[in-house]
C-alpha cells in the first residue's frame, strides 16, 4: 500500500488523486489517497503531491496550519513530493513575489504566470530528460524557473527550465496530472 498525501486547500485535487492512483496500478501498487489541509497528516504519508491552483493562498495556508514544517521534514527524510504548476512555486526557494511564502524545498527560482498572456494556457509535446517520447505538457498560466541553482534541469520549453529534480522533489511548470500519460509520476515515485 502507498499512502499518498495530496496537499488540498485548493486547486486539482481530485485530478491528482486519480493520476496517483492510475500510476500506482501501472506499478502494482495500490493507493491510498490521503487529503491534506491540517497538519498531524503529512507523517504518515509515503509520498506527496502539491497540486495546481493559486501560489499565495496555498502557501499561506501550509504556513499558518503547520503543514509547511512537515512537508519539509518529509523532504528531509528522503520521501519524495512532485509539486505541480502553483505546487512548483510554493516548493521553491525563491518566488520573486512577497505575496508567496516558498517552502525552499527546491532550490530554485520561479517566476509565476511567465509564459505570457496570450498564452496563458497551451498544451507542448515537450522532451523530458529519461523519457523516449515527448510528454503531453499541459500549461496553465504556468511559471517558469528562472534560475535553477542546484536543482537538476529534467525539461526545457521556449528555452526556460519547466521540469527539475533535486533529492526526491520533482517540480514541474506542467500539469501532468491533466493527462492519462503517467511517465512524469513514474520519474518522480517509482523510479528506483
Ligand atoms: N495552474 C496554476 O497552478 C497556476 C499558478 C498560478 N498562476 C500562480 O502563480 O500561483
Amino acid at each position: 500500500m502507498l499512502t499518498a498525501g495530496v496537499v488540498a486547500v485548493q486547486g486539482d485535487v481530485t485530478e491528482h488523486a486519480e493520476a496517483i492512483r492510475r500510476a500506482g496500478a501501472e506499478h502494482d501498487r495500490e493507493t491510498e489517497i490521503v487529503e491534506i489541509r491540517t497538519s498531524g497528516l503529512v507523517p504518515d504519508c509515503d509520498v506527496l503531491l502539491m497540486p495546481g491552483g493559486e501560489s499565495t493562498t496555498i502557501s499561506r495556508h501550509l504556513h499558518g496550519e503547520g503543514i509547511a514544517p512537515e512537508i519539509r521534514d518529509h523532504v528531509a527524510a528522503g520521501k519524495p513530493v512532485l509539486a505541480t504548476c502553483a505546487g512548483l512555486i510554493v516548493a521553491s526557494a525563491d518566488a520573486r513575489d512577497d505575496r508567496v511564502e516558498p517552502l525552499g524545498l527546491l532550490d530554485v527560482t520561479v517566476d509565476r504566470n511567465a509564459f505570457g498572456r496570450q498564452k496563458d494556457s497551451f498544451e507542448a509535446r515537450l522532451p523530458v530528460d529519461g523519457l523516449d517520447d515527448p510528454f503531453p505538457a499541459v500549461f496553465i498560466r504556468a511559471p517558469a524557473i528562472a534560475d535553477a541553482g542546484a536543482a537538476e534541469v529534467l525539461a526545457e520549453w521556449d528555452g526556460r527550465p519547466v521540469a527539475v529534480r533535486q533529492g526526491p522533489v520533482v517540480g514541474t511548470a506542467f500539469h501532468p496530472e491533466l493527462t492519462p500519460d503517467t511517465r512524469v509520476h513514474r520519474v518522480a515515485f517509482f523510479d528506483d
